[in-house]
Parts: structure tokens; sequence; C-alpha cells
């Protein structure tokens, strides 16, 4: 006999979703951008990111950002972006790794979406970010030791998310975003049925 597969469709995970977003969190160079923008694509559902939105509302770069008006105004419009953003889901929403940290943001995120954290190890993050010198926050004398205390500070924060998903090296994109999809469903329906 042929068993029948009981995995949940795309449509019928985008329906589980109820009006929530999916939203990715963690560390720079985890790949919330990048799978983020493939989870959509599997799921039939609009994608944003909140560094590229910060960029189009503010015709600058996050790095120019930082260096004209500092973290702090960035921060604040990054909450805002943010804000809008999930509530005017559903959609797969990329944040960029700080956003997680502001008390408010997480309670909106917490409140209009499923939160997802993508983790990978140090040094497939090194890997990742070294491919591009956008990143502010890493423009220091030791960018490994500057990602070694974000760790330290921010994935206690980042373990409040609803959903863990490994980012390793030899995974490809696809490959996580499928792994996402798939916890997803499973945060989704398993919980329901239990
Ligand atoms: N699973 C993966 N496999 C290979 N490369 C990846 C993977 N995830 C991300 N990358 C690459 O790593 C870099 C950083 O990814 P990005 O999506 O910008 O991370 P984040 O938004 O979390 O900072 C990009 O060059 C991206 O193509
Ligand atoms: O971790 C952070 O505080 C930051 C992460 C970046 O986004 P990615 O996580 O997408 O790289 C970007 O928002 C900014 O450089 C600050
Ligand atoms: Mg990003």
């Amino acid at each position: 006999m042929t068993p029948v597969s009981t995995k949940p469709d795309y449509a019928t995970i985008r329906e589980g979703l109820n009006g929530r977003s999916i939203a990715l969190v963690g560390l720079m160079g985890a790949g919330k951008t990048t799978v983020g923008r493939r989870i959509a694509a599997l799921l039939g559902l609009p994608f944003s990111d909140s560094d590229q939105e910060i960029e189009d509302v503010s015709r600058m770069s996050v790095a120019e950002l930082f260096s004209a008006y500092g973290e702090p105004e960035f921060r604040a419009l990054e909450a805002r972006v943010v804000s809008r953003l999930v509530q005017d889901g559903p959609r797969v929403l990329g944040t960029g790794g700080g956003a997680y940290m502001n008390p408010n943001t997480r309670l909106m995120l917490k409140n209009h979406a499923i939160t997802v954290w993508l983790k990978a190890d140090i040094d497939t993050l090194m890997a990742r970010v070294s491919r591009r010198s956008n990143r502010p926050l890493l423009k220091t004398g030791s960018p490994r030791a500057t990602m070694k205390k974000l760790m330290d500070v921010r994935y206690p924060i980042y373990a409040e998310a609803d959903i863990v998903i490994n980012s390793p090296r030899e995974a490809k994109r696809d490959m996580v975003a499928e792994d996402a999809v798939d916890a997803l469903s499973r945060h989704l329906f398993e919980r329901a049925r239990a």
C-alpha cells in the first residue's frame, strides 16, 4: 500500500499562519536575508528585509546611516520599519541582526509573527560576512572578537524565538529554507494536534 503523505502543502501552511508573518532573527551572516527570500518564494508570500526597507526610506545605506547619524538613530528607524512591516503582513521578514534586541520590536514580532532564529557557528558567520564589508558593527580591530561578544549578549534573546534552525556552512540556502518550512509546519500543526 502506498503511504499517504500527511505533510501539509504550502497553501495549508499559509492558511495556518492566520495572518501572521514569519520573521527571521539571528546574527549577521546567519542568512536571514538570503534564506528569508527563499522561504517566501516557497510559500508564495511577499518578502521584505528590514535593512533594505530602511535603505529605501532613507535613501542611504545602512553603513551611511550609522556613520552620519549613529547607531541610536538607526535603531529608532529600524524599530519603526519592523513595526510597520510586521503589522502589514502576512509576509516573510528578514530582520537586521540587532532588531530583535529592542524589547518593543521583540514584542511586536512575537505578537504578529512566528519567529525563526537562524543559527550558525562563528566560523560560518565570519566566512559569510567577510564576503561584503557593509556591516558597520564589524568595522573593529577584531571582527571575530566582536562577533563572539554579540553571540554572548544576543543568543539568550534570540533563544526566545519560536523556532530554531541551524544553518551550517555546508547547508545550501535552499536546504535551510526547506528545513525552516518543515519546522514551521510542525510548529503550526503538530502542536494543534497535541
Ligand atoms: N546557507 C547558505 N549557504 C551559502 N551561503 C549562504 C547561506 N546563507 C547565507 N549565505 C551567504 O552569506 C552571506 C550573508 O547572508 P545574508 O542573507 O546577508 O545574512 P544576514 O541577512 O543574516 O546577515 C550572503 O553572501 C549569502 O549569500
Ligand atoms: O546585527 C546588527 O546589529 C546589524 C545587522 C545588520 O543586518 P544583517 O543581520 O542582515 O547583516 C544590519 O542591520 C546592521 O549592520 C546591524
Ligand atoms: Mg540581512
